[in-house]
């Protein structure tokens, strides 16, 4: 799966910047159809949770942001630990470019939700985004090594609050983007429901501690 997710995500990075002739696209098109076919003879329906994840964890190895399986992601290397701290290492290319040559601010947002989510999931605090508030402090340019660091903040019954910050490796005493999430986390009952679909029992948006 992660060896399938490099090859897309070079795909997906050689797409974004041809310059080839339009035959060379069309040629290109029938290929990536043919592909695409080739994967659909065995796959799983829109809500159903892929065989190798956890739904008790929440580790996804589709996640659109660190999925190792994802050819959309960029994808963040994410890890966390149970004192309610998690750390993001990437480097983005040009399929999430926002102004020429920058990072797009949703994905920036996207980044920095994920690691706030990860802090406090680490300490048993699964919850969904309630709200995320961003502040853009510099341009993030594409193919620079990126830091993110998160550390999660208050607790208040199912409601969990963090912090995350944004550098570049190279200049960590510059602050690029930082970010306040608020989670809560969903009570069991309403888990049950809003993840019916998958058929399965999905604990890791619920709080455990
Ligand atoms: C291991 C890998 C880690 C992976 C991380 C993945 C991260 C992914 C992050 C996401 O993408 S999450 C998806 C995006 N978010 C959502 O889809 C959330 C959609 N919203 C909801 O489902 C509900 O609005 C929500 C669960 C957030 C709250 O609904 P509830 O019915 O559970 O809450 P309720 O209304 O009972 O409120 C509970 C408390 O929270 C408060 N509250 C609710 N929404 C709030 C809000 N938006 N702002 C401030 N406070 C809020 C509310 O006032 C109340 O306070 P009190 O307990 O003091 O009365």
């Amino acid at each position: 799966m992660g060896e399938l997710g490099d090859a897309l995500r070079e795909l997906v990075d050689a797409a974004v910047r041809t310059e080839v002739p339009e035959a060379e696209l069309e040629a290109a098109a029938v290929l990536a159809r043919e592909l695409a076919a080739r994967l659909r003879a065995s796959a799983r329906g829109l809500h159903e949770i892929a065989r190798v994840d956890d739904p008790e964890t929440g580790e996804r190895w589709y996640s659109p942001v660190y999925g190792p399986g994802s050819p959309v992601a960029p994808p963040l290397v994410a890890s966390d630990t149970p004192d309610g701290r998690a750390t993001g290492r990437v480097t983005v290319g040009k399929p999430h470019e926002g102004p020429p040559g920058l990072v797009h601010g949703g994905v920036v947002a996207t980044l920095l939700d994920h690691v706030l989510a990860r802090a406090l999931r680490a300490a048993g605090r699964g919850g969904l985004t309630a709200t995320l508030t961003v502040r853009y402090r510099r341009p993030v340019h594409l193919g620079v090594p990126l830091l993110l660091t998160a550390e999660m903040g208050e607790t208040d019954g199912r409601r969990t609050t963090a912090h995350a910050r944004l550098v570049a490796e190279d200049s960590p005493e510059v602050v690029l983007a930082e970010a306040e999430g608020l989670f809560i986390a969903l009570r069991a009952e309403r888990a049950a429901d809003v993840f019916s679909a998958t058929g399965r029992t999905v604990g890791a948006w619920t709080s455990r501690s």
